[in-house]
């Protein structure tokens, strides 16, 4: 079978819209020590004091109104977001301790995500920007950011349980959709399970091999 060929039938068994559902909490620092304490504010360089939402979707981002910054997230430069949201980042990471219930290994801030600003509930999609890991912009409305977008959104009364929000990257105009689907506790948090659809494309394949004789076919450990 050529490449093409594989190609062609992964494609037709490829699910198209397959949800992927996350269990996420609208979640705060570990001092305060209560369950809906979305508004932490953080002393950001350059910017001053400013209110931000930390929520948890599979990873912990900071959420906050791109105009808060003087920028918009669909037609500002994305420069500009960039060092907006890192800016953000960076203050997070230094003043606020987070906590996760199942492993403190999950308590690290992977980014910051500049939002429309709209929250509320509406038929028309909300854009945000996501500057995750060292800088780097997701290509999409960002899976897990947009998991933790909708916990605070449901926390915040902002939307009710399966109302499908639409979500557009304001760098791609990528769309993902999403909606919070049930009510659970995630240790001491209440939280939210939600569903998020999104297409999704290949892109490449790779076939990996090991050799007999390769010493380090079974991985191996650092000291
Ligand atoms: O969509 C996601 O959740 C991933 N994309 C970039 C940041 C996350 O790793």
């Amino acid at each position: 079978m050529g490449a093409s060929q594989e190609a062609t039938q992964r494609q037709a068994a490829a699910p198209k819209h397959a949800p992927v559902r996350c269990c996420s909490a609208s979640e705060e620092t570990l001092s305060c020590g209560s369950h809906h304490r979305p508004d932490v504010i953080v002393d950001v360089l350059g910017f001053g004091k400013i209110k931000v939402d930390i929520g948890y979707g599979g990873a912990f981002y900071a959420y906050v109104s791109a105009n808060k910054f003087g920028l918009d997230v669909c037609s500002s430069k994305t420069r500009d977001l960039v060092d907006a949201a890192s800016a953000v980042t960076e203050a997070v990471k230094a003043q606020v301790k987070l906590h996760h219930p199942d492993s403190e290994d999950l308590a690290f801030l992977y980014g910051t995500i500049l939002t429309d600003g709209n929250d509320a509930f509406s038929e028309e999609p909300t854009a945000n920007i996501c500057v995750f890991a060292d800088a780097q912009v997701d290509r999409s409305p960002t899976g897990s950011g947009v998991t933790g977008r909708i916990a605070l959104q449901y926390h915040k009364g902002l939307i009710q349980l399966n109302q499908t929000r639409t979500f557009k990257s304001g760098t791609t105009d990528s769309l993902f959709t999403g909606k919070a689907v049930k009510e659970t506790i995630c240790g001491d948090f209440k939280a939210v399970t939600v569903e998020v659809s999104g297409q999704a494309y290949y892109t490449g394949t790779a076939h990996f091999v090991f050799e007999n004789e390769d010493m380090l076919k079974n991985g191996f450990f650092l000291k």
